[in-house]
């Protein structure tokens, strides 16, 4: 597979909590690629979580960072990169995104606040109806989100190892119309 690739970065993106990191870990060591998580990158160079980021400097502050992390990432080759789940806001995003093969993780609001409902770490879920505002981001993204080369659906019972190797089976398919549309 990493011959097929031949160094192209993955990019995984889609809403908080569908997997990115906890997949995007276990892709990179099945295809010898590097792994970087955009939002880890961040809250290494800013010194503070993200929650403290949105609360001391706002969203737009974190947006800002996150591209500028995502302009210096996309200059390396063999990566897998796990990226922040409101990455495909910023039109700007898109032409680094382009760079590699973009692969949307995608699974249902319930899953996604099951796993979500102890954890604090995402500033835009504290709030006081936590899954309509899932609902509502998905619904504002999901025109973002479907812009992915490739768009990976997730049930609730598929293991990481499981969703690595739905995405390792899918590539070729998005390779080939990659080479077609070169061809033409
Ligand atoms: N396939 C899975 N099955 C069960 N639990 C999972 C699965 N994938 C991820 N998780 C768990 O769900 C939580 C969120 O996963 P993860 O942090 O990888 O999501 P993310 O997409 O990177 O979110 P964010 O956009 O906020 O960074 C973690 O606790 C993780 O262990
Ligand atoms: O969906 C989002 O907008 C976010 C997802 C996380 O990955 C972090 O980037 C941050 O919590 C914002
Ligand atoms: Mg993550």
């Amino acid at each position: 597979m990493s011959n097929l690739l031949r160094g192209v970065n993955l990019y995984l993106i889609g809403m908080m909590g569908v997997g990115k990191t906890t997949v995007g870990r276990l892709l990179a060591q099945e295809l010898g690629y590097g792994f970087i998580d955009t939002d880890d990158v961040i809250v290494k160079a800013a010194g503070k979580s993200i929650n403290d980021i949105f609360t001391d400097e706002g969203e737009a502050a974190f947006r800002q960072l996150e591209s500028d992390v995502l302009a210096q990432v996309c200059a390396y080759t063999k990566l897998t990169i796990a990226t922040g789940g409101g990455i495909v806001l910023r039109q700007e995003n898109w032409s680094y995104l382009h760079h590699g093969l973009i692969v949307w993780l995608d699974c249902s609001v319930e899953t996604i606040f099951h796993r979500l409902l102890e954890d604090t770490t995402r500033p835009l879920l504290q709030d006081s109806n936590p899954e309509s505002k899932l609902r509502s981001l998905l619904e504002q993204r999901q025109p973002l989100y479907s812009q992915a080369d490739l768009h990976i659906t997730i049930t609730q019972e598929q293991t990481p190892e499981q969703i690595v190797a739905s995405i390792l089976a899918a590539i070729p398919s998005v390779l080939k119309t990659q080479d077609v549309q070169h061809q033409n």
